[in-house]
C-alpha cells in the first residue's frame, strides 16, 4: 500500500519500534528504514562504539542528519532511536512530514525486554535507575505524537495491527 506520508515510530528503548516497524513494512508492503541502522552505516561502526569513542553529542548530530535525509526521501516506515525526540528540530520535522506513532510499555516490561542488553550505551550499569530517569526526562516529548500505543502484554504482531487500524482512516485518503 503506498503511503502518502512517512509512518514514523518513536518511543523509549525497548518499546519495540525496530521489531514492529519490520512487521509494518511487511504488512503494508512498503519500504522501511531505521535511523540507528543508517547512522551505523554512515559512521561504519556500531552505536555503542560511536558513543564510546565520540560521545552522545556526536551521535545526536548524526541522528539528526540521518533523519533529515530520510524524511526528505519517499514515504516509508521510519523507525527511530528512542532519543530522537530530544531535539526540537527533529520533533518538528517528524510532525510535519509524517504520522508519528509513539509506542510505550510499562517500566517493568521494558526492563524485562532489555535485560542483559549490551547494545544500548545509555542503559549500561544500573538499568532500572537509568530507565526511570530517562523516562521522566522524555515523557513530555513522547506525548507529542499523533497516536500513542501501549505495547504492554501485546505481541509485536498485535502492536503492528493496532498501528494499522489507528491510521486506517488516513490510509484511505491516499
Ligand atoms: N511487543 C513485544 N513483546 C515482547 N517483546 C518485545 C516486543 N517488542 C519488542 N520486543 C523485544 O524487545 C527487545 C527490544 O525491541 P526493539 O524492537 O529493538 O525495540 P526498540 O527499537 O524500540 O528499542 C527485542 O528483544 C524485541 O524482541
Ligand atoms: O533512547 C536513546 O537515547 C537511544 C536509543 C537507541 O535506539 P532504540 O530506541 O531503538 O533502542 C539508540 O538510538 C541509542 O542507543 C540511544
Ligand atoms: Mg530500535
Amino acid at each position: 500500500m503506498p503511503l502518502s506520508k512517512h509512518l514514523i515510530l518513536t518511543g523509549f528503548m525497548g518499546t519495540g519500534k525496530t521489531t514492529v516497524g519490520k512487521l509494518l513494512a511487511e504488512k503494508l508492503n512498503c519500504p522501511l528504514v531505521d535511523t540507528d541502522a543508517e547512522v551505523e552505516k554512515s559512521v561504519k561502526q556500531s552505536i555503542s562504539s560511536l558513543f564510546a569513542e565520540k560521545g552522545e553529542a556526536v551521535f545526536r548530530d548524526w541522528e539528526s542528519r540521518v533523519l533529515k535525509e530520510v524524511l526528505s526521501g519517499p514515504p516509508r516506515v521510519v523507525t527511530t532511536g528512542g532519543g530522537i525526540v530530544l531535539r526540537q528540530e527533529n520533533r518538528r520535522m517528524m510532525r510535519s512530514l509524517g504520522w508519528v506513532v509513539c509506542l510505550t510499555a510499562d517500566r517493568d516490561e521494558l526492563l524485562h525486554r532489555l535485560k542483559g542488553d549490551e547494545s544500548r550505551p545509555l542503559l549500561q550499569g544500573n538499568a532500572r535507575q537509568k530507565v526511570e530517569q530517562l523516562l521522566e526526562e522524555r515523557r513530555g516529548y513522547y506525548r507529542d505524537s499523533d497516536w500513542v500505543i501501549d505495547t504492554t502484554g501485546k505481541t509485536p504482531e498485535e502492536v503492528a495491527d493496532e498501528v494499522i487500524s489507528a491510521i486506517q482512516k488516513e490510509f484511505s485518503q491516499v
